[in-house]
């Protein structure tokens, strides 16, 4: 114990809080209090602010730990829920409130301290994290206000350093003199990682229709805000009404919400610039970044008033230069095999980057084929683990029997069949990154074992007596959603809460169609290259069937297709994609060459069918492997490479 904590223990239940009075004294933390009720806590938390609460979900009186939660994220204190198994429901409410941990009751005293252990380093490290990103801004603004360089490219080298602390799909920069909004207007929209389109004036005429005289008119119809202020979801549509020229923005290109950060000039007590950011998504913005606006003021104060006074000529400063970022295809390294553009990927490499130098475990969520195990690469890549071990272990592809001895490894004569050593997975990836694919599927009597490895850092090879220390970044992945295995006892809570420290959830690729295309491209020239054929385009016809198809496969199903489709072209160009709907209604005429399967489907489909025959058994009497003529051994590589998971069947 490297510090110790004031903490406050909230639990309506004496014995279960003096218990852990006792355990927290003797670990050398200093208890601030023991409240058993939400009001209670309020009392001992204005007597003295604790650096920590335990907090259980239900107590005495009307109110919950949940609602306790939302004070104490507002005022910073974090906290560790303790609780019985909970439902979905309220499960799904505890974690929105980002709690720093969570124990299952009953818990041992090792559990809770390591719990404690984690929280505190979550806590430093975010607030560490964020103002290492806040104080490399300021030096950033320094570098652009000392360069020489065009007005917009100065304002693209600002938005594009705040790019890490206030996410945006659009920022314009507007400024205003004698609160009325001038002219002078240029904004960015965000194309790329690090790709930016110019908006000017001539480039909001051609979006959205209007003459210049047309928006001028809009523009003097606002009002000037001068106070940092946020808009999500009813607010955006409220403000949009009373503001013509914002309405202009979302409705042409498909704003939600936004964030306002003026930036008044010391120099004229009226006027300023100000910063709005859009985004795409309806509730992007939070009070955070009101306190975060704050902060920024006083430095982006100084770099745009020293722009300003370097350049005289502010009044040409708004003509529309071409963009030098416009069109330029950067490939950021780390994400080489990422193919994509669309708003949900460009935020979720902005969550990559920031998570990949930590050693922070990162749990991947999305359905099957939207790039978990890619994405799971990529932050290998930008780790400062990259030159060390990668190691996967597919949970569901594993018999629950041999899962143990393929994680921790086992010793000589540990079990029937162990005629050699053997060094797990954990031990593989010693110094590197594990990637725990399908840990949804993870037996549970293997989480508790999976759990201590992870919180304590050492493992015990089946068999041996000796822990052994290991050095290893977790990586999981699902396509199930853990909190409703949680919900129906098929998932340790306190393992889900340990993995899940920060997430990352990929949307379907039928929610980010505008990646479809560059998708299709670069899978037309992976392929042509793969099979020696000269394909090189793809009909617009046949592009327009992919936009309107629903993709259950995702990424991988697109792959597949294209495979096919450039092995059955005639030509350079794709003229058709064999979607699975258009093969049902070609079924009906049997005269079309994609009614074949291929064996490899015919197999695929077949080992399902038994499967759910035998109720997902694959060993034993009456067991899949068994109708199938198959060692099990056998079956489970199978399903492995023909991509079987358990949520198949
Ligand atoms: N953004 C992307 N750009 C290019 N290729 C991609 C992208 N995302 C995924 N792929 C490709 O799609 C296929 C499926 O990706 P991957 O195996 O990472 O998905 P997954 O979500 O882990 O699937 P599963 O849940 O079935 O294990 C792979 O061949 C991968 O290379």
């Amino acid at each position: 114990m490297s510090k110790s904590l004031k903490i406050l223990i909230v639990e309506d239940q004496f014995v279960e809080a003096n218990h852990l009075r006792l355990m927290l004294k003797k670990a050398g933390h200093t208890v601030t209090g023991m409240a058993r009720s939400v009001q209670d806590a309020k009392y001992y938390i204005a007597q003295e602010r604790p650096e920590l609460v335990l907090l259980d979900i239900f107590l005495s009186g009307k109110e919950t730990g949940i609602d306790l939660a939302e004070i104490l994220k507002e005022d910073n204190i974090p906290f560790i829920y303790l609780s019985a198994n909970s439902n979905e429901q309220v499960l799904n409410k505890a974690k929105l409130t980002h709690p720093y941990g969570f124990l299952v009751k009953p818990f041992r005293e090792q559990d809770l301290l390591v719990t404690i252990e984690i929280a505190k380093y979550h806590q430093e490290h975010g607030i560490e994290s964020s103002i290492r990103k806040e104080l490399l801004f300021q030096k950033q603004l320094k570098a652009i206000v000392k360069k020489s360089g065009s007005w917009d490219d100065r304002v693209l080298n600002i938005i594009t350093s705040l790019q890490s602390l206030i996410s945006f799909d659009l920022v314009m920069a507007v400024f205003y003199m004698d609160n009325k909004l001038t002219n002078q207007v240029l904004g960015y929209a965000r194309t790329g990682l690090h790709e930016y389109q110019k908006i000017g004036i001539e480039e909001l005429q051609n979006i959205t229709d209007l003459k210049e005289s047309e928006i001028n008119e809009l523009r003097n119809k606002s009002t000037v805000e001068t106070e940092a202020t946020f808009y999500n979801d009813q607010a955006f549509i409220r403000i949009c009404d009373k503001t013509p020229i914002k309405k202009m923005i979302a409705n042409s290109m498909n704003m939600k919400s936004n964030l306002m950060l003026p930036v008044p000039f010391t120099f004229h007590e009226n006027g300023g610039l100000y910063l709005s950011f859009f985004s795409r998504q309806s509730d992007n913005y939070n009070k955070n970044h009101l306190t975060l606006c704050e902060r920024l003021q006083e430095p982006l104060i100084y770099a745009i008033e020293n722009l300003v006074n370097a350049d005289k000529k502010l009044d040409q400063k708004t003509s529309s230069s071409v963009n030098s970022n416009k069109g330029k295809n950067v490939k950021v390294s780390g994400f080489e095999s990422i193919v994509g553009k669309s708003p949900a990927l460009l935020k979720l490499f902005d969550h990559i980057l920031q998570v990949a130098p930590a050693d922070t475990t990162v749990l991947i969520t999305g359905e099957s084929g939207t790039g978990k195990e890619s994405i799971a690469n990529s932050i290998q890549q930008l780790s400062d683990r990259k030159n060390q071990p990668f190691v996967k272990i597919n949970c569901s592809a594993l018999p629950p029997s041999l899962i143990e001895s393929e994680l921790f490894g086992h010793e000589k004569g540990s079990f029937t069949g162990a005629t050699e050593k053997r060094i797990g997975k954990f031990e593989q990836a010693n110094n590197g990154t594990l990637f725990l694919d399908e840990i949804g599927d993870m037996p549970l009597e293997m989480q508790a074992k999976l759990l201590r490895a992870i919180q304590e850092k050492e493992i015990e090879r089946v068999g041996g007596n000796l822990p052994i220390k290991v050095n290893v970044r977790i990586i999981a992945a699902t396509n199930c959603k853990l909190e409703k295995e949680v919900a129906e006892g098929r998932f340790r809570l306190d393992l889900y809460y340990r993995l899940n420290v920060f997430p990352i959830q990929l949307p379907p690729l039928r929610e980010r169609k505008e990646d479809i295309g560059l998708l299709a491209r670069h899978f037309i020239s992976v392929y042509s290259c793969k099979t020696g054929k000269n394909v090189t385009e793809i009909a617009e016809d046949a592009l327009k069937s992919l936009l309107s198809y629903h993709w259950p496969g995702n990424i991988r199903e697109l792959e597949n297709l294209i495979e096919r489709s450039i092995l059955l072209a005639k030509t350079d160009t794709i003229e058709h994609i064999p979607l699975p709907a258009f093969e049902e209604n070609q079924l009906n005429n049997k005269s079309n060459e994609w009614f074949f399967k291929t064996i490899q489907e015919n197999e695929r489909e077949h080992i399902i069918n038994v499967l759910e025959k035998c109720n997902g058994r694959i060993r034993g009497v009456g067991g899949a492997s068994e109708i199938l003529g198959l060692p099990p051994t056998t079956l489970a590589s199978r399903m492995q490479k023909l991509g079987i998971k358990r949520s198949h069947f």
